[in-house]
């Protein structure tokens, strides 16, 4: 890789009591790549993540975005920076419509009546908002967007989470089991969103159980393994099966990997 990383991670650490959920763990994201991250159960694949995006704070290690040292307190402050995160649990607010979900910590607001100082939500403007959204997404099979998300099918709503993070993701989109829960047309949907999101430019992180899916999308794969990167392969030279292999500890990395 001749390009600087957008973003990195040296020895990153995190443990739970006496599990050690990341182990020293190193992570390069380039610019414009889809990098999936693979690993068994438990590997310590959502603990990266939580820690890139400030959902959990690493007890050791260094993060870096653009070259410059970032210690997230929280998912808010690391969304302020440009990293948008679609959790494997969505983080939704069940109760709350469709567009107030995609505006969720960021609602836009306009001036309250006249001689008021309080800002009040300006829902017509978050509705259209998220409509043109969801249109240029090609995701708006949603007929009410003031409809709330506890009424949608699970595709619908992982349309929505998927959705806010490739509309507001300005340098980094990570994505945890975005196919998990779908049917075979919505899992569709939702990969050619991933490539949609690569074409705006933007790399994305993509975790994920289901190898067809990652190897249709990845351009390089960060196999991890208690709790470290392991490797990272192109999946133009390495079969399913030797990838899963080296997931599990059956077959050893070859040497080159790391510059995959
Ligand atoms: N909040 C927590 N408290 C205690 N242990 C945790 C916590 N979160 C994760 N762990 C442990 O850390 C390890 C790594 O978990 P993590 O969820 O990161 O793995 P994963 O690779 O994403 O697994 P999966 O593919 O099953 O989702 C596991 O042993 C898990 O039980």
């Amino acid at each position: 890789m001749t390009q600087e990383p957008v973003l990195t991670a040296r020895g990153l650490t995190k443990r739970y009591g006496r599990v050690t959920a990341l182990n020293n763990c190193d992570f390069d994201l380039y610019p414009g790549e889809i990098l999936a991250v693979i690993g068994d159960n438990g590997a310590g694949k959502s603990t990266l993540i939580k820690a890139i995006s400030g959902a959990v704070h690493a007890d050791e290690g260094v993060i870096e975005l653009d070259g410059k040292q970032v210690q997230f307190k929280s998912p808010i402050e690391a969304r302020e920076a440009g990293i948008e995160t679609v959790y494997q649990n969505l983080a939704l607010s069940p109760a709350l419509s469709i567009a107030d979900n995609m505006f969720l910590g960021r609602e836009i607001r306009k001036p309250g009546p006249l001689g008021s100082w309080l800002r009040m939500l300006d829902r017509p403007a978050m509705e259209k908002r998220a409509r043109d959204k969801l249109t240029e997404l090609g995701l708006m099979t949603i007929q009410n967007i003031s409809q709330a998300v506890e009424t949608l099918s699970g595709g619908q709503r992982q349309g929505v989470a998927v959705a806010r993070a490739a509309a507001f993701g300005s340098k980094v989109v990570i994505m945890d089991e975005p196919t998990a829960a779908l049917g075979v047309k919505e899992s569709r949907r939702v990969l050619e969103l991933i490539l949609d999101v690569k074409k705006r430019g933007l790399p994305i992180v993509l975790i994920s159980h289901n190898m067809p899916h990652v190897f249709e999308v990845a351009d390089r794969i960060h196999i991890h393994r208690l709790g470290r990167r392991l490797c990272v392969v192109d999946p133009k030279q390495i079969s399913m099966s030797d990838a899963v292999a080296l997931m599990t500890g059956a077959k050893k990395p070859p040497e080159d990997a790391l510059a995959a």
